[in-house]
């Protein structure tokens, strides 16, 4: 909440705020002295100096007006009036204003005081310097007003000092805490309750051991470093205003439990216990601050983790998607390196890769394997006379008959280059290879091509060779291509088979 947003929501917000704050500042001053312990005229704690700092921290030069008049009302209306108050009220205000200026100096925030920083600059920086000059400059007055010797000085200042400081050191943590709502926000019952119920017990423990007959010196000073552990264990619990409020409960109750049940006590034990009070605070909120950086610093790691787990994730994926794009691009050059880009038939690399694939094959299973050459007839003269494009339609009309011609799985048929075709019979002998040849040329025959003026019809010579085993490619193609001139030479439109294979393997001629 700050001031200007509420003024601008309307008179009585503002209105709201002035009562609700200078309130606050009487009954903090009217607290402050009431702490003041009857038997040995000592304040016990002042926290009217932590509410000024707040006030001025919070709501900035604003807080000139609740931290005033605050305390003018408590001087007005609970005590015979004396102009010197208002000196006081003055040099108050001053004082919490610096100690506030001092903490935005040293780095402090007003929304968030978990961290180190703000803690450092509260616990030593703004509550020394609000102690200080509030003392000097009250006793400045009192000097003045009541002529007092220059040693009472010097105690009045020591005892004002500490007890501004502890109420400071104590109270300034717990107002910045709690007044902030994140503080509050998802609090769990136990979170809430827990510190509490422990702090109790401590401060009915701590009664219990200084009553003790048997222990009768822990009346002194030392009964508040009872509460240490406790102290440390609440301090690093992760709600910062938990842990400011069981801290002031503690150590406020071990203040009283020691001043109510010590039978002597001096200024000086007095003011030893003020400071442990104090050093006990400043150092567990120290270690309560560094627990939550510790807190935020592994949650950045953790989030810095998961940040990196992802970017490795989706790199990998994209790297993934990038050697999938360049196999698929690998596969279709690949298969474009094998194909015919006329007639979508294998070309003559693949038929030369799968030929040299069944020679091997058949050297082990010692069946026969057939190859046929297939050329066709005087195709200059169909170029010549209907023209190129005419000539590329009738390559690929038999393209398409040829590979509806051709068992399917096993039989493979290939464009060669130009108007030559290659097919390849697996486990086919003479015979079979023959049968086959006459089939693809009666085929040939009754094929008609297109063109623009009607159709027409074209022949094909076919050149016949047989492999047993130990035959290498370039032998059946030579075969195969005698064959295939030889029937070129014996009039076209027919087959032939190869002689020289005949010869080496010693089976008949067709
Ligand atoms: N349209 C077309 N013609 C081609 C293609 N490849 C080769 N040719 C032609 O095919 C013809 C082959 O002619 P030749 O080698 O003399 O043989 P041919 O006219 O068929 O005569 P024979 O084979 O002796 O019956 C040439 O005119 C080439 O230009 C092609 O992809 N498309």
């Amino acid at each position: 909440m700050d001031f200007s947003t509420e003024y601008k929501q309307g008179i009585w917000p503002a209105i709201r705020w002035f009562l609700y704050t200078v309130g606050m500042m009487w009954v903090a001053t009217a607290v402050s002295h009431a702490l003041e312990h009857d038997t040995y005229e000592i304040t016990i704690i002042w926290p009217a100096g932590a509410v000024g700092i707040w006030l001025f921290i919070r709501y900035g030069r604003l807080g000139f007006i609740p931290v005033i008049l605050g305390q003018e009302a408590y001087h007005v209306f609970s005590m015979p009036y004396e102009t010197i108050f208002t000196f006081f009220s003055a040099c108050n205000g001053v004082a919490a204003w610096l100690g506030a200026a001092a903490y935005y100096y040293l780095g402090g925030r007003n929304d968030n005081i978990s961290q180190l920083k703000p803690i450092l600059s509260l616990v030593f920086g703004a509550t020394a310097i609000q102690s200080f000059f509030s003392a000097i400059t009250g006793c400045i007055a009192l000097a003045i007003t009541r002529s007092l010797n220059l040693i009472d000085l010097e105690i009045i200042f020591i005892r004002w000092f500490f007890s501004d400081l502890t109420g400071n050191v104590l109270f300034c943590p717990l107002l910045l805490a709690v007044s902030d709502k994140k503080s509050w926000i998802g609090l769990s019952f136990k979170a809430r309750v827990v510190p509490i119920i422990i702090a109790g017990s401590v401060l009915i423990i701590m009664w219990f051991l200084v009553n003790s007959p048997a222990l009768e010196s822990l009346g002194q000073y030392p009964a508040m470093l009872l509460s240490l552990p406790a102290c440390l264990w609440l301090s690093m619990r992760k709600n910062t205003a938990m842990v400011t409020i069981s801290l002031v409960v503690i150590l406020t109750g071990s203040l009283f439990v020691t001043t109510l049940v010590a039978r002597e006590i001096d200024d000086g034990n007095f003011i030893a216990l003020q400071i442990y009070a104090a050093i006990i605070m400043g150092s567990c909120m120290v270690l309560h601050s560094m627990r939550l950086s510790r807190d935020q610093a592994i949650a950045e790691l953790d989030m810095q983790k998961q940040q990196l787990e992802f970017a490795v994730a989706r790199r990998t994926e994209q790297l993934q998607k990038q050697v999938e794009e360049t196999e698929a691009l690998a596969a279709k050059l690949e298969q474009q390196a094998l194909s015919d880009y006329l007639t979508g038939l294998p070309n003559r690399r693949a038929f030369t890769l799968q030929v040299n694939q069944e020679l091997q094959r058949n050297e082990r299973s010692g069946q026969s394997l057939a190859l046929l050459l297939v050329d066709i007839d005087h195709f200059k003269r169909v170029n010549d006379d209907y023209g190129h494009i005419t000539g590329d339609t009738a390559l690929k009309t038999l393209g398409v008959a040829f590979d509806e011609l051709v068992r399917q799985g096993t039989d493979f048929v290939a464009r060669l280059g130009g108007e030559e075709f290659g097919f390849l019979l697996p486990d086919t002998d003479r015979a079979g290879a023959l049968k086959t040849a006459e089939r693809i040329r009666k085929t040939v025959e009754s094929v008609p091509i297109d063109y623009p003026g009607g159709q027409f019809y074209v022949t094909v010579s076919i050149g016949v060779a047989i492999s047993v085993r130990r035959r290498t490619i370039e032998q059946m193609l030579n075969e195969a291509d005698k064959a295939m001139y030889r029937a070129k030479y014996n009039g076209r439109n027919r087959v032939e088979y190869g002689y020289d294979l005949e010869v080496t393997t010693g089976s008949g001629s067709g």
